[in-house]
């Protein structure tokens, strides 16, 4: 745990870049290399404030050996898992497969595997139980849709997601939880929700995982905002009260861009 320059985290911040079907197994070593040694040369304290990638899968391998090998601070995850262990799923990944490449996340319920690969609750649900099976932190991702939002149904909507795909689990579980609110018609849009719309957002899960589970789990729990972000709002929406990271998309295959997005609290210093 660590604290903020602005007093407001008792969580470690994560920024987390999600680079989606981008970067063969070639280009993601290189892409890592570079953001490593930018936030070397820029002092970059990793216990302070976590780095974490989701390249595709075929990039994994080369993605442990770099880190291994070169011993980054850089953590990195999996797109998605299977909720199977192992079996006749052809072009499944099972989560005992990215434990075994070192994968600490795997993200869950991507709202892109929600609408293109129709993966209901039920289905994340078990796959967030098979995440933590295989000792993985599920990121978690949920939010709702431009009409959801224009019939003022987002924090219901969004909500009701987080009730159905953490049902069952015990609460040891989801105090190492990461859920990412990501506002549909803000993803790759352009849209970015306000600082207050995340703030909104993420105080209403928080309240939501007390209510379920404790204020003690939910003030564990760490909650990003997606959507749009990059490095001139990723600083305003990071500083709200219960907004402890992002999950960035596009922004995440720039390397300068990802990499002042990760020092945002030297933005907050100096602006
Ligand atoms: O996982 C990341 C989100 O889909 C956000 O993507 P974006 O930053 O390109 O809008």
């Amino acid at each position: 745990m660590t604290t903020s320059t602005n007093g407001k985290f008792d969580r470690t911040p994560l920024i987390a870049g999600n680079w989606k079907m981008n970067m063969d197994h070639v280009q993601a070593i290189t892409l890592l290399q570079k953001l490593e040694w930018t936030l070397s040369d820029a002092r970059h304290d990793f216990s302070r404030v976590e780095v974490a990638v989701f390249p595709p899968f075929t990039d994994l391998r080369g993605v442990q050996t770099l880190v291994q090998g070169d011993d980054l601070k850089v953590a990195y995850g999996g797109q998605d898992l299977s909720q199977h262990d192992s079996g006749a799923y052809t072009g499944d990944i099972s989560g005992q497969f990215l434990a075994r490449l070192g994968c600490r996340y795997v993200l869950v319920g991507h709202s892109e595997r929600r609408t293109i690969h129709g993966e209901t609750d039920e289905v994340l649900n078990a796959k967030v139980q098979a995440a933590y099976r295989h000792g993985l932190v599920p990121v978690l991702c949920v939010g709702e849709g431009l009409e959801v939002r224009q019939a003022g149904n987002h924090v219901q909507h969004t909500l009701a997601q987080v009730r159905a795909d953490l049902e069952g689990l015990p609460a040891d579980q989801v105090d190492r939880l990461v859920i990412a609110y990501e506002p549909v018609w803000a993803i790759g849009t352009g849209e970015v929700a306000g600082p207050a719309d995340a703030q909104e957002m993420c105080a209403a899960i928080r309240a939501e995982i007390a209510a379920l589970y404790g204020d003690g789990v939910a003030a564990g729990v760490r909650l990003l905002y997606g959507g749009s972000v990059k490095a001139a709002n990723a600083a305003a929406i990071l500083n709200e009260r219960d907004v402890d990271g992002v999950l960035v998309g596009g922004a995440s295959l720039d390397v300068a861009e990802f990499a002042n997005i990760v020092r945002f609290e030297h933005h907050l210093l100096t602006n």
